[in-house]
């Protein structure tokens, strides 16, 4: 190895910017290994050392780009000096765009089909890059490469390949351990541990791709899914065949969420949009007027007009509660609500609780994971919609959960459905944070099977009227993404 890489590797481990212990990551996972790049803008000379050394590396593979970007926020400073000592004009993408001004994503001079090259400090998943790549093609700016200083080699560089985007790393974790060992700063079972570590926490293809785009990525490339006919056979919980077959039958992916405080409106709302509904979303606790006998009332509804009840009860606490909110009380949600939710923050056990009651009782029923929210500011991180993805996927919950409440496409198991709220025909948003896209975003761009549309639809002066403008939305961007 050169001498410079190995030097730099024994300083970063000197600053702190290298450590290894016992860590609890962001996504819960503990980890014998962490990396925290941001120290090193308290250290000027590792700061060039690093940049030069990445630039080196641009150079080695004569890479040709018009502008450099630093990925948010650790490497900004890395590109800075990049573009100072090079002579390259930098880019920056906002990580939240503005609320007033221009409402950029990315800031700085372009030209159409401009090159820019990404760096990168630590490269897990490749989602951050991605996700940069993204903002700078949404401008119409290209991205072939990116650089990046450590590559943790859990998976980023090959998900990044499958978006055409070529990842340049100065090390790799094997050549931090390596040099590390050799230079007794770690003994061998923690080579071996990290090893391990890294190994078992590969992130697979699908969790590589954080947001792949129904009808065309990034690059143009399309990726056609399958129908809702065939996701029906492919699917492995009765509960989610009967939601694909419903869609199919009804030629739609629209669910109405009657967010209104009567029995009475909400009646009126599902007699007026019944038959352009797939599902209909209920928060029972807002109706003023409930008795335990209108869930009769809904459940006679839902057969008339064939779609599912889906009460958005958000469960997020242990096991042992949520079985009684999901059984008893004056709402007994389990006996009616053919779907809930839950926010997987507590872990597992907020699943197995209400999977036990559903096991017990011997009924047909699924649950959705809320990995993502449409509000602004909220605070789940990219770790926390994995380790959700995670979650959903194990195997002891496979009989329960049936997919995602999101804001992006998570997997393309048709086994896992996605919806996505915040859905309005005019996008934007209301005064306390709700964040809108329209169906065709939230189908093509965002990977939606489900849209779930409130006050665009219950707010309307027709609300049969506006039910059909929604559906045939939803429609026509399905088929897009099937063929
Ligand atoms: O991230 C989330 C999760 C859930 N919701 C729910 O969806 C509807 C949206 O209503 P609109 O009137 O279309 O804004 C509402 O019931 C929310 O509780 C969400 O908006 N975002």
């Amino acid at each position: 190895m050169e001498p410079k890489k190995r030097n730099l590797i024994l300083k970063l481990y000197e600053v702190n910017a290298i450590k290894f212990g016992t860590f609890i990551l962001k996504s819960g996972l503990e980890s014998p290994v962490y990396l925290d790049l941001r120290v090193i803008v308290s250290y000027p000379e590792i700061m060039k050392e690093v940049a030069n050394i990445m630039w080196t590396k641009a150079e080695e593979n004569t890479l040709r780009y018009d502008s450099v970007c630093g990925v948010p926020y650790t490497a900004l400073p890395i590109a800075t000096c990049i573009s100072t000592d090079h002579n390259i004009p930098m880019l920056i993408r906002r990580k939240e765009t503005k609320d007033y001004g221009t409402k950029k994503m990315i800031e700085g001079s372009y030209k159409e089909d401009d090159y820019c090259l990404i760096i990168e400090d630590v490269v897990t998943s490749g989602t951050s890059v991605y996700e940069t790549a993204q903002a700078l093609n949404s401008v119409g700016v290209k991205v072939r490469d990116a650089i990046v200083l450590l590559d943790r080699e859990q998976g980023g560089a090959d998900s990044l390949k499958t978006q055409d985007i070529h990842l340049h790393s100065v090390c790799t974790m094997t050549e931090v351990l390596t040099v590390l060992e050799k230079h007794n700063k770690i003994d061998k079972t923690m080579v071996e541990k990290t090893k391990e570590f890294i190994y078992s926490n590969r992130f697979d293809q699908t969790v590589k791709k954080p947001t792949p785009q129904a009808n065309g990525d990034h690059t143009g490339k399309k990726i056609i899914r399958p129908t809702w006919a065939e996701s029906a056979q492919k699917c492995k919980l009765q509960i989610t065949a009967r939601l694909y077959n419903i869609m199919h039958k009804k030629k739609t992916n629209l669910a109405v969420s009657v967010d209104v405080h009567s029995c009475r409106e909400v009646k009126k709302i599902i007699e007026a949009v019944g038959l352009h509904v797939c599902i209909v979303k209920t928060h029972i606790d807002i109706i003023e007027d409930f008795v335990p006998e209108f869930t009769k009332e809904l459940q006679d509804l839902a057969e008339k007009y064939n779609f599912l009840i889906f009460e958005d009860r958000k469960f997020a606490d242990i096991g042992n509660t949520v079985q009684s909110q999901y059984s008893r009380g004056i709402y007994k949600i389990s006996d009616w609500a053919d779907i809930v939710n839950v926010h997987p923050l507590p872990g597992k056990g907020v699943i197995s609780g209400l999977q036990q009651v559903v096991k017990d009782k011997g009924l047909k029923r699924g649950c959705l994971l809320v990995a993502e929210m449409s509000s602004a500011g909220n605070l789940i991180t990219k770790d926390y919609t994995q380790a959700s993805l995670r979650l959903a996927e194990a195997d002891e919950h496979k009989d329960f959960v049936m997919g995602f409440v999101c804001q992006s496409r998570l997997t393309e198991d048709p086994s896992m459905i996605h919806m996505v709220p915040g859905v309005k025909l005019s996008s934007g948003g209301d005064n306390l944070g709700q964040q809108y896209t329209t169906p065709e975003e939230a189908v093509i761009k965002r990977g939606a099977d489900i849209i779930i549309v409130g006050r665009g639809i219950t707010e309307a002066d027709n609300l049969k009227e506006e039910a059909e403008r929604y559906q045939k939305a939803g429609y026509e961007a399905y088929l897009k993404t099937v063929s």
